[in-house]
């Protein structure tokens, strides 16, 4: 008989790992989630194989528990989790960008001999919903995995067993020290992005031409502006110390910056961006991480009609896919530049060799 996995959440994260379980285990994947649209979604797409009605009837015979919604709902649900009878062995897990809390409240599972383990795939998108789902989401990311002092190395193991097909590389921290990093190079950088849009949406109303003008640098900075609000109240909400912590050590930063302005000290500022350069040049390129890494290739376009359409077609001849282009800096007349985005480094080697072939100028960063 096939083993059951059970995702709660069939969203962005709960889609990509039920398709990266199934890429190597023969399962019956069971779902639910509260929006009726999001589990037609994932049936149609087959990303599940049967919808749950409830969690208490999902839980029946689940080999594998997996809760994959905003934090504070993930907390709520593992607390109602306690009041169901599980199948002996199972492993309860989570998907939640936070972990102190929600393995605090695991306690209850621990409690009842039931194993427990957070986990954190540390890779996503700002996109939501099961529609963004994809089975190679957690490629070549950290996956992080926060086991409870005394849990059992076999159903770690097992877990990881589990989710092979996310491609991920698994590490273990403690909670804490999860949402201590975690609130350094995901959480706060969503604050500073959303606040950053703030700070532009504010001069909009006297100067309209900002939001046209808005272009290059502010966009990517600010993708991840478009992430889910919900799931972000909940993350600043758990992640509560770290994050005001973080506030206080970047308000003083910018009140150094501020001084080094107003007191024309040409050399702090240039010693400033070259520090900034130095560390963020150094970041390892090819491991998906909280800044995640894309196999990205620059392509000089003249800025005239049918040249993407040429671009896109020579990938097609040789049968490279695509995951992402973008159009960066056009402006009338001036050569612009496309930025292309492969699933793998050879797609992208491949890209350039056939590209290049065809008189276009490509570079990587
Ligand atoms: N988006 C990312 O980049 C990312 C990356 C790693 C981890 N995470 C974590 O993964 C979790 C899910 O995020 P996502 O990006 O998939 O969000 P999402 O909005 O795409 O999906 C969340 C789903 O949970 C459902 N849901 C909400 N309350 C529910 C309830 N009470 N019962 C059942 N379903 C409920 C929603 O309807 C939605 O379909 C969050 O905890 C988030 O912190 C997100
Ligand atoms: O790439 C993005 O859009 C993300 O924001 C992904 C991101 C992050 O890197 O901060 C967001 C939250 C998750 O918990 C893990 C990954």
């Amino acid at each position: 008989m096939k083993r059951t996995v059970f995702i709660v959440g069939l969203g962005l994260i709960g889609g990509s790992i039920a398709l990266a379980i199934r890429k190597e285990h023969d399962v019956h994947i069971r779902g639910f989630d509260i929006s009726q649209q999001q589990v037609k979604m994932a049936l149609s797409l087959q990303v599940i194989d049967e919808v749950a009605p409830s969690l208490e009837e999902g839980v029946k015979n689940a080999d594998l528990i997996i809760f994959a919604t905003p934090v504070m709902k993930t907390e709520e649900l593992i607390q109602e989790l306690a009041g169901y009878s599980l199948k002996a062995g199972a492993i309860i897990t989570d998907v939640g960008s936070t972990k102190k809390r929600i393995v605090t409240q695991a306690d209850c599972l621990t409690e009842k001999g039931v194993t427990f383990i957070g986990g954190h795939p540390m890779a996503g998108s700002h996109k939501s919903g099961v529609e963004a789902a994809r089975a190679h989401l957690f490629e070549n990311a950290f996956y992080i995995l926060t086991p409870a002092e005394g849990t059992d190395l076999r159903q770690i193991i097992q877990l990881q067993n589990w989710l092979k097909g996310t491609k991920a590389t698994f590490i273990e921290l403690t909670a804490e020290q999860h949402d201590r990093l975690a609130g350094a190079i995901s959480h706060f950088p969503h604050i500073v992005a959303a606040s950053l849009v703030h700070q532009v949406a504010k001069m909009d109303g006297d100067e309209p031409l900002v939001s046209r003008l808005a272009a290059g640098g502010f966009r990517d900075i600010t993708r991840i502006a478009s992430a889910s609000p919900a799931m972000w109240r909940d993350i600043l909400l758990h992640n509560k110390e770290s994050l005001l912590e973080l506030l206080s050590s970047w308000t003083t930063e910018m009140n150094e910056v501020r001084a080094m302005i107003e007191t024309e000290n040409a050399d702090d500022i240039f010693a400033y961006f070259e520090q900034a350069k130095a560390f963020r040049d150094g970041l390892p390129a090819r491991e998906k991480g909280a800044i995640p890494s894309f196999y990205d290739l620059f392509v000089d376009v003249p800025d005239h009609p049918g040249v993407i359409s040429d671009v896109t077609s020579i990938l097609a001849q040789h049968e490279i896919s695509i995951t992402n282009i973008r159009i960066l800096e056009t402006r009338e007349d001036i050569m612009g530049v496309l930025r292309l985005s492969f699933r793998s480094e050879e797609d992208r080697q491949r890209a350039q060799v056939h590209l290049q072939q065809a008189m276009y100028d490509t570079y990587m960063m």
